[in-house]
């Protein structure tokens, strides 16, 4: 039975909150539904950027979960046809060898101001059994494959989505194969640092969210020797599965701080752009396309630089027929809907965790 399911989602770029409806059955994709977005206040990044880094119990913390929230509620007003809320929460810390994944938030507390049942806590139960608990949205991007092939917008062919948040991450998808939890269906991992530091760089210096369409990159020169040494960074030379901690590769951002404002944009464009081109040797066999999804799409120096490293066809996912803004929502909306159904959440290809798991917990609104 297909249900209408509200998937929330605000990621490492600590822009704001996005929500997507989407009808699924938590096998396939019925159809999208209307989106919306809710930007953090500069009060709420703020306390968001100071609670970075910490656990549960630590200093922010309980700030940073009433943010996300109170946010989130606001939000899920909008949607009274959803039946189910899938909510993310605010990622803080992310060691899945040491500490754990943390995500601020409550969802008890969402399930209740929005009357709704609410599935969170999406990656622990992957971390507890020995996964990397992230990323979460490869079997989507594989069921997304599915979707755009039967509304003829793709081949039958292997295919890649790359999603540039803060960090990025890449999801090598085989359609052919009959579940995105069988093997060969799906191997996953993240790239490397993306809209992060570019975003701390324009925050830090020029006190603005972002490098808007890329411009101040594209006016700036590539520091070639920053770039060697970046590359040369261990989790270049680690096959996957592996995951990131927003702020693991916060030694790029100290490497450009002598650099002039455009240099240095320049200089971290090129190293999303590299840390993708190495990623890529990872996968299986070469995609039909890599098909670029999250905001780091609209950046017009990002889009350039990947287009000039691979020789792989670069696009935004809209040629798939997929919403790249709302995507990761949509994505924790369809998982909310196998959380459910206790269909698998992830599996070793994707999270190296050793068997397929269901993770997620359900709240009720009563
Ligand atoms: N027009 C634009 N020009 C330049 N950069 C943009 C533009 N639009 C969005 N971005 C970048 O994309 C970011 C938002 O991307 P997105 O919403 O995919 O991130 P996220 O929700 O944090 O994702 P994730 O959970 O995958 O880390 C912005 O913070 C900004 O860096
Ligand atoms: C721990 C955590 O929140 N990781 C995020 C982050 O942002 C991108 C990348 O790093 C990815 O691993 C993940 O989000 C996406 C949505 C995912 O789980 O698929």
């Amino acid at each position: 039975m297909m249900i209408r399911v509200l998937g929330m989602m605000s990621g490492t770029s600590l822009d704001g909150v996005d929500a997507a409806m989407i009808e699924t059955d938590g096998i396939r994709i019925g159809g999208f539904g209307r989106s919306g977005y809710r930007a953090y206040s500069d009060n709420e990044a703020a306390a968001l950027h100071a609670a970075l880094g910490r656990w549960p119990g630590e200093a922010g913390v309980k700030e940073a979960a009433e943010i996300s929230v109170l946010s989130h509620a606001a939000l899920a007003g909008d949607f009274p046809e959803a039946e189910l809320i899938g909510y993310h929460g605010q990622t803080l810390a992310h060691d899945p060898q040491g500490r754990g994944t943390h995500q601020a938030g409550d969802g008890a507390a969402l399930a209740r101001m929005s009357d709704r049942p609410v599935i969170w806590d999406f990656r622990s139960e992957d971390v507890r059994q020995g996964g990397e608990g992230a990323p979460l949205a490869p079997f989507f991007h594989w069921a997304c494959a599915e979707w755009a092939i039967a509304q003829g917008h793709l081949p039958v062919e292997p295919v890649a989505f790359l999603n540039l948040g803060g960090v990025g991450n890449i999801t090598w998808a085989d359609p052919s194969v009959p579940a995105p939890e069988a093997p060969g269906a799906c191997i996953a991992f993240d790239t490397g640092p993306a809209n992060a530091p570019i975003n701390d760089l324009m925050r830090n210096r020029l006190h603005r969210e972002r490098d808007e369409d890329g411009r101040l990159a594209s006016s700036g020169r590539v520091d070639h020797d920053i770039l060697a040494e970046f590359l040369r960074h261990p989790y270049f030379e680690r096959p996957p599965p592996k995951s990131l901690d927003r702020n693991q590769f916060s030694g790029l951002s100290q490497a450009v701080s002598h650099l002039t404002d455009a240099d240095a944009a320049a200089t971290l464009v090129a190293a999303l752009a590299r840390s993708v081109a190495a990623g890529l040797r990872w996968l299986p066999a070469p995609p039909a396309v890599l098909l670029v999804c999250g905001g780091g799409r609209h950046n017009t120096a990002i889009m350039e630089a990947l287009r000039a490293q691979l020789t792989t066809r670069v696009q935004p996912v809209e040629s798939a027929g997929l919403d790249g803004d709302m995507l990761e929502a949509q994505a924790f909306g369809w998982l909310a809907a196998r959380v459910v159904k206790g269909l698998p959440t992830s599996g070793p290809m994707t999270t190296g965790v050793p068997a397929p798991v269901c993770g997620g917990r359900i709240s009720h609104s009563r």
